[in-house]
């Protein structure tokens, strides 16, 4: 991956019209769960326009660790893994998981199944975020995990253990990860018996869990379900190597330029993923519908344009966590305040993304509540010109570049964008395909 070189801060300036078409960059959810299932799989898989960015690099990091073998395709993101139907070669390893959910749940769950000796940690942020109900489940059947630094967060310790195919439950309140992360272990253990995962209580986030279910089948594994509540995986499946998987363009990734042709006229389109997505967060054109942009979706592609005032709006974001930030930012745009409900999940995030959200939204003049789960945003009469935190968290740059389209009810304004290098979590190249659409 070539990493771009960032400065200590960016600064842009205000947009006059937001007009262009974006080229996006592979799926993270569904890179990392493409990565880790072929790795797995007996036969080897040719995976095609993967995400290039650090999440991914800490998979792919991982799995050599490992004693997985892939192959980059020259300079394309285009990578050849060889699967080791299974079990992992290497036994005993010190894995470096960075702030990367899609790579340490599942990894903890596989390696916590499989046994060896392995300690998995990551960057500051990864140890506090929770992934003490992930553990539960998991020693609940047999895996012996240890926390080695404050219980319930990484780092951990991976030991073998006896896995038990009954009584697998897990709460999915916190993260859909966790069971994410369940469902694609059980395989590797369900020889002869089937294994039936239960659900305690609410589970959030519930469009992951399709992704998930989605690319397990691609892999050869039929998931039975009733409902959001147990999942069932029946014995004598193993994960086979479909040949070839592509990876959609991310449809979180997506959600900035869509708002931007949505706030400053547009049209703005988006490549690479359209009306069959198998994310989620493609759903994110919905809430921009309701706020009175015009939408299109194609084959392989999305186009958001808007003649008009933005409309406030107040709905439940839990299906799409990630995206609904940045209608945080749409909302700005609009007449009236907007809430966003249900959106808790937040707090464990890269960082406590309500706390952050408000903080900066408020820099720009807006009257911001922040609940335990909601945002309550009003926007200024004109929004202020302001120096930007981003919390290390990718989506706080790539959301708050957006307060400088101007829009039919206010104008755009002077951003800077502090410590900006974090979009490589996921968007490596983010402020260079921002500044193709922008016009002045
Ligand atoms: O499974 C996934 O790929 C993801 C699930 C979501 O997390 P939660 O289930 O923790 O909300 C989302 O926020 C994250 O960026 C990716
Ligand atoms: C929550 C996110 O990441 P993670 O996969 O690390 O949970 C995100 O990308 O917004």
């Amino acid at each position: 991956m070539k990493t771009p070189h960032f400065p200590p801060y960016i600064d842009l300036n205000p947009v006059t019209r937001a007009q262009g078409v974006i080229q996006l960059p592979g799926s993270k959810s569904i890179s990392n769960r493409t990565l880790l299932l072929a790795a797995l799989s007996e036969g080897d898989t040719q995976i095609s326009e993967l995400l290039a960015s650090d999440d991914t690099l800490v998979m792919l990091n991982a799995l050599h660790s490992l004693g997985v073998k892939w192959e980059q395709e020259g300079v394309s993101q285009n990578y050849l893994v060889r699967g080791v139907s299974g079990k992992f070669p290497v036994k005993h390893a010190d894995l470096f998981m960075g702030n990367a959910g899609t790579a340490i749940r599942p990894l903890v769950a596989a390696l916590g199944v499989l046994g060896g000796d392995y300690t998995l940690h990551g960057v500051e942020r990864m140890h506090e975020r929770p992934i003490g109900d992930l553990v539960d489940a998991l020693q609940r059947v047999g895996s012996q995990i240890t926390y080695t630094g404050v219980p319930g967060f990484p780092p951990l310790h991976i030991q073998s253990g006896q896995i038990r195919p009954n009584g697998w439950q897990v709460r999915g309140n916190v993260s859909s990860q966790f069971l994410t992360a369940l469902l694609m272990a059980a395989p590797l253990i369900a020889a002869e018996q089937d294994i039936e995962i239960e659900v305690i209580g609410e589970l959030i986030s519930k469009p992951y869990i399709e992704i998930t279910l989605n690319l397990m089948a691609r892999f050869g594994v039929l998931v039975k379900r009733e409902g959001w509540q147990k999942f069932i995986i029946e014995a004598g499946q193993f994960y086979k190597s479909p040949g070839t998987i592509h990876v959609e363009g991310d449809a979180s990734s997506a959600s900035y330029f869509l708002a931007a042709g949505a706030i400053c006229g547009g049209p703005v389109r988006v490549t690479g993923v359209g009306r069959n997505s198998i994310q989620g967060d493609v759903r994110f054109v919905e809430a921009l519908e309701k706020m009175g942009a015009s939408i299109a979706l194609g084959e392989n592609w999305i186009e958001a344009r808007s003649n008009g005032v933005l409309k406030a709006i107040d709905a439940d974001f839990n299906a799409i966590p990630d995206a609904a930030m940045t209608i945080a930012i749409a909302a700005l745009y609009a007449n009236g305040t907007s809430v966003l409900r249900n959106i808790g999940s937040w707090r464990v995030k890269e960082t406590d993304r309500i706390d952050a959200m408000a903080a900066e939204l408020t820099k720009l003049g807006a009257q911001v509540e922040a609940g335990a789960d909601y945002l309550a945003i009003t926007p200024p009469a004109q929004l202020q010109p302001a120096s930007i935190e981003t919390y290390d968290d990718h989506r706080m740059a790539m959301c708050f570049s957006l307060a400088t389209l101007n829009g039919v009810a206010r104008a755009g304004t002077k951003i800077r964008i502090l410590d900006p290098k974090c979009v490589a979590k996921t968007f490596p190249d983010y402020f260079s395909a921002f500044a193709t659409i922008k016009q002045y």
